[in-house]
């Protein structure tokens, strides 16, 4: 795979480089409520700003549905990262018509510019490889190399991660190899795993996490299940769950790995049970053996909290993805901060897995350094550890 560095080693000035970045930031309106995944991408900006090069930064926000959509609008994200990287950033209202073509027309070298969602053109996600690569030609024809430092949309077989790369010189950027170098350690290739091991998963969505609870099943120690997800577990184990989140045609799968895991698969024992999705709801503390039916569970509770820290207390390497809680909602936080404080206390090697456990550390007031790593990849670095191949990183290493 070719990198930055061996794009710097030929030479940048004056030429047009695309970064596919991920910018994807949580936003309230139009305020950036954690700036980490702009953070994350500027050592690569700089560097190629520094070279000479006209920069070009392209990335997706949100899910806009393939055409314009103000509440999707980049503006906000160019603003913050002309503040960060202390220069103006010439912004394009669209991604590859007329403003792109006259900002990238105009820029100096070391200028930096940044194009407009590329959700808000179908060709950008579509599953039909020519209207993908008529959209990837328009992106191609804006420049003359190609590095991708979008980790967190690796996974995606989108035109701007997988069909640009065909086009054009392509690069890996650094934070894209900082992440595949901290990650390989976690899915035991190169036999270095440090033990125990042990997975924290949270969130919603059991779906979306029971393919990585099977790859990561025979390499872990123990999987220790909170958040939303955890209820689909605790009703396989005959509990009853009340109005809390389940995947009811989950349940027979999870009952399965449950039987299949002999005890690894640790649960909470204890939950927060809300009267309604709300941080104005009455709640209590309640065992799992207990929720009432007209409760939902929005948090983990203090013996679970205090179980799930035990269990990491001899850890040498920890992966943790997705919140214990409701953690958006101050009363469920506790839960999500518990179980991050108990990470942190870890004497071992620990990785955040992305979206929204990043922005849970640093919501909750957490210190960064306290982790080995924080990914920027939510879904990137779960489909890594599955041990899927990603079409971004694919793109890369032809
Ligand atoms: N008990 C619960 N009931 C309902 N929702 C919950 C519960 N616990 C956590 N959540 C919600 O789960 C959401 C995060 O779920 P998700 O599966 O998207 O996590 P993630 O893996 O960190 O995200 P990403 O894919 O962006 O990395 C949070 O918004 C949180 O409020
Ligand atoms: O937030 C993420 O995980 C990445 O930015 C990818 O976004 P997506 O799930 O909408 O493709």
């Amino acid at each position: 795979m070719k990198t930055l560095d061996d794009l710097l080693a030929e030479g940048v000035e004056g030429r047009r480089v695309l970064v596919r970045a991920d910018l994807n930031v949580p936003l309230d309106g139009k305020t950036i409520t954690d700036d980490g995944r702009i953070r994350a991408v500027l050592p690569t900006l700089r560097a190629l700003s520094e070279a000479g090069a006209r920069v070009i930064v392209a990335s997706h926000l949100g899910r806009p549905k393939g055409a314009p959509d103000p509440k999707y609008s980049l503006e906000p994200v160019a603003q913050r990262l002309g503040e960060l990287l202390g220069r103006p950033i010439a912004f394009a209202t669209d991604t590859v018509g007329e403003s792109a073509r006259s900002v990238t027309a105009s820029l100096a070298s070391g200028d930096v510019a940044l194009l407009e969602n590329l959700r808000f053109n179908a060709g950008e996600t579509s599953k039909d490889e020519a209207e993908r690569g008529a959209f990837a030609d328009e992106l191609a024809a804006l420049v003359e190399a190609y590095v991708d430092d979008a980790f967190g949309a690796v996974h995606r077989k989108h035109a701007s991660v997988y069909d640009v790369a065909q086009r054009l010189p392509h690069f890996a950027g650094g934070l894209v190899l900082r992440e595949l170098e901290v990650l390989v350690k976690l899915t035991g290739q190169a036999g270095d795993t440090a033990r125990p091991y042990i997975v924290v998963l949270g969130g919603s969505k059991v779906s979306d996490k029971l393919a990585v609870i099977e790859a990561l099943l025979p390499k872990v120690d123990k999987l220790l299940v909170g958040g939303g997800m955890c209820f689909t577990f605790l009703k396989a184990q005959g509990h009853e769950v009340g109005k809390s989140l389940l995947e009811a045609d989950m349940v027979d799968t999870c009952r399965d790995l449950l039987d299949r895991a002999a005890g690894r698969i640790v649960l909470p024992v204890d939950v927060a049970a809300a009267s309604e999705f709300s941080a104005d709801a009455s709640w209590d503390v309640v065992p799992v053996s207990e929720i009432p039916a007209d409760r939902l569970g929005l948090d983990i509770g203090p013996a679970s909290v205090s179980l799930f820290a035990e269990a990491l207390a001899p850890a040498k390497t920890v992966f943790w993805n997705g919140p214990m809680g409701v953690f958006e909602l101050a009363p469920f936080a506790s839960g999500t901060r518990g179980v991050a404080e108990a990470i942190t206390k870890v004497d071992g090697f620990t990785v955040v897995g992305g979206g929204d456990s990043a922005a849970a550390v640093r919501t909750l007031g957490l210190d960064d350094a306290a982790f080995g790593h924080i990914s920027t990849g939510g879904g990137a670095s779960l489909e890594y550890l599955e041990g899927k191949t990603l079409p971004g990183v694919a793109a890369l290493e032809q």
